[in-house]
Formats: structure tokens, sequence, C-alpha cells
């Protein structure tokens, strides 16, 4: 589903590369936790997958595709393929539960039938049935995080990307959310999740990559967070 062929990635006017030769394949519903200190690498390797950056050198490949080759006007039909899900929830302030979820298939062009169809019903399925009327400020952390995850997924991509997903939640609503994150990987959702929660990596057993100063020192099929802060 994604695979990184030598891939390393040095910002202009850096001299340190953020990612150093970075070879790796993750393969259809994986769950992967991405682990490393703050300036690992671990946002310029969501960033790579998403085709919000390129690599300097070296190719990486999603879904078959091999994404620096890839045409400007193909990036948004790759990035459909592909949820995003952040610490900071990102809604929209101004609208409701259902028209934040119902807006993510509006602007693919989905039709009335199909967005009445799929936003309560992913709704349900993240546990937010009967709240589609409120608003993002009405709502907890948690489930303005719900929300967030009902958005990513309702398209029903191949590839779950979360980024801090339990940075701004308490230990208890962040069990929740990884609840619901493994139940989405079920579904054979490849999920990729950057993470500083080492009580959740330990609770889940997945496999973990560990990125340290852009080089890749761990990777492990059922790993535990295991490197200090
Ligand atoms: N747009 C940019 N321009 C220049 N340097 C950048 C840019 N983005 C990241 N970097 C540098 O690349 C390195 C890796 O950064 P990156 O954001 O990928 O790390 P990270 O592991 O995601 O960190 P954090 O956990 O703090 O989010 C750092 O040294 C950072 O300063």
């Amino acid at each position: 589903m994604i695979r990184f062929d030598k891939v390393s990635k040095t910002y202009p006017g850096q001299k340190r590369a953020a990612l150093d030769e970075i070879d790796l394949e993750v393969t259809k519903g994986e769950f992967v936790f991405l682990v490393g200190a703050s300036g690992s690498g671990k946002s310029t390797f969501l960033r790579l997958i998403l085709r919000e950056t390129r690599p300097s050198t070296g190719n990486v490949y999603v879904a078959g595709k091999e994404i620096n080759k890839l045409s400007s006007w193909k990036v948004p039909k790759l990035r459909r393929e592909i949820g995003t899900v952040f610490q900071d929830f990102r809604l929209l302030p101004n609208k409701s539960v259902t028209e934040n979820v119902a807006f993510a298939l509006q602007v693919i062009g989905k039709s009335r039938q199909e967005i009445d169809q799929l936003v309560p019903e992913t709704l349900e399925m993240v546990g937010l049935e009967g709240k589609g009327h409120r608003m993002p400020e009405e709502l907890s952390g948690g489930e303005q995080q719900r929300v967030a995850i009902a958005r990513a997924f309702v398209n029903r991509p191949k590839i779950l990307i979360a980024d801090e997903p339990t940075g701004n939640l308490d230990p208890t609503t962040s069990v929740g959310i990884m609840k619901l994150l493994d139940r989405i990987n079920r579904t054979d959702t490849t999920v990729i999740m950057a993470t500083h929660d080492s009580s959740i990596v330990d609770q889940m057993r997945k496999r973990v990559i560990e990125l340290n100063e852009g080089r890749l020192v761990r990777d492990e099929a059922r790993g535990i967070y295991g490197y200090q802060n």
C-alpha cells in the first residue's frame, strides 16, 4: 500500500536531512505507529505520503502510484484515498457535525443520496448518533475528534493518517479514540499514526517504526514505545 524506496528529504536551506535513506513497506490493512523525538522526521514522512512535499532522492509509492511522477492534477485523486486526522481536530466551526462530515463528500462531488446514506451511517459508527445537529463548540474534545475521524473515513479511504490524534485528549478519552481507529483498521484500512503517547503504543502492540534524526532506527512487528522523551 505504501513503499519508501531509499527516500531522503532535505528541505531547502537545511544542512541536515529531515529523512535519510528510508526503506520500508506498509502493506494493506496494517496498523503502524510512527514514533521518535520532536524533529525526527515523522511529519515529513506523513507529508511525503500525501504528496505535500516531495523526496529529494528516492521514490515513494502510495496505492500503486509513484507519487513523484504523479502529475499535479492527479494529486487530489491520490488524497481522496487517504483520510487525515490531526491533534487539533480542524473542524469547520460554523458547520454542524453532520455538515462537517457531509462537506467532505460534497467537495468530491458525491450525490445527495449517497451523502444522506453515508453520513448518518458513519456518525453511528464513530458513536455520535443523535449528535449530528450539534456545533463543534458544543462537543467535548473526544467527541470533536470522533467527528474528525468520521469526516476522514466517510469516503472509505484506503489509508488513514493520524498525526498525534490523542495529543489533546485525556487518557480515558484517548483509549476510546484508539478503539475507534482499531475498528477502522479492521475494515482493512491501513492506519499510520504518529504519536508521543507511550501508554497507547504499549497497550496496542502494533507495528512500531521509530525515527531518530531522520533515520529509521527500529521497525518492530508488535512493538512498544520504547524510547525516552
Ligand atoms: N518546511 C520546512 N522547512 C525546513 N525545515 C523543515 C521543514 N519542515 C521540517 N523541517 C525540519 O525537518 C526536520 C524534521 O521535522 P519533522 O517536522 O518532520 O519532525 P517531527 O518528527 O514531525 O517533529 P514533531 O514531533 O515535533 O512534529 C526538523 O529538523 C525540522 O526542523
